[in-house]
């Protein structure tokens, strides 16, 4: 599995206000999107395209467009709905499949509640979309659902990441043989005894929508 972590200033500088405590809803929800649209632009580094032949107002030339079958986004409820317009501003005529999976935070075992995807997933390349990998135990089952309806290509994009949830993906990677790859805003320093990311930025899912 292959980590990319964004190194770049403005990414730096906007995860930082969205880390801090006193960031409201609707600017956490702002800043989301923003850096989404600049994890999409380095996710999307191996899209695939075909070649396209076109005519400019000059002349005939050849240039690319997006294969088909489209990609597919994929955005883990609830938190990750809060990452799909910006992903959407990158890639608009991405087609969107839903996961609606939650922690259960006492055993930090996650459950699957909702599922709105294609039956057949072959040959698509499928973009995660969650702002938290923390055990890792949520990645690990949409990678697993994704793979099983035969997606060949993941993305996952998240806003964080725990190690420990890094290294529990590639261990469940071993006995899986589609290419994975994470691009993150950064990587934490490790977790604490609740399962949150340290330092974080606290329940991304409240931060967006508030506490239910
Ligand atoms: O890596 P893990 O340890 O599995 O934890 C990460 C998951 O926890 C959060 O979702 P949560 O369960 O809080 O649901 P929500 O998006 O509805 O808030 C987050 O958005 C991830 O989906
Ligand atoms: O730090 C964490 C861990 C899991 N889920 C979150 O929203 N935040
Ligand atoms: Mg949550």
């Amino acid at each position: 599995m292959q980590v990319h972590v964004l190194d770049h200033p403005l990414v730096a500088h906007k995860l930082t206000v969205l880390r801090q405590t006193t960031t409201d809803s609707p600017t956490f929800r702002r800043l989301t999107e923003e850096l989404v649209t600049l994890l999409a632009y380095e996710a999307t580094r191996e899209v695939r395209v075909e070649p396209a032949a076109i005519e400019t107002p000059v002349a005939p030339t050849t240039g690319v467009r997006l294969s088909t079958p489209a990609p597919l986004v994929v955005p883990i409820l609830r938190a990750g709905l809060g990452m799909l317009e910006g992903m959407q501003r990158l890639l608009p005529t991405a087609e969107v499949g839903f996961l609606g999976m939650i922690r259960n935070e006492e055993t930090l075992q996650a459950e699957t509640y909702a599922e709105r995807l294609p039956e057949d997933l072959s040959g698509r390349q499928c973009y995660v979309l969650d702002p938290m990998l923390a055990t890792g135990g949520t990645l690990a089952m949409a990678i697993d659902f994704l793979v099983k309806r035969g997606a060949d290509h993941i993305t996952a994009i998240t806003l964080l990441a725990a190690p420990e949830g890094v290294r529990r993906i590639e261990s469940e990677l071993e006995h899986i043989d589609v290419p994975v790859t994470v691009v993150t805003a950064a990587v934490d320093e490790r977790l604490d005894e609740n399962g949150y990311i340290v330092p974080g930025l606290g329940d991304a899912g409240d931060r967006l929508y508030g506490v239910v």
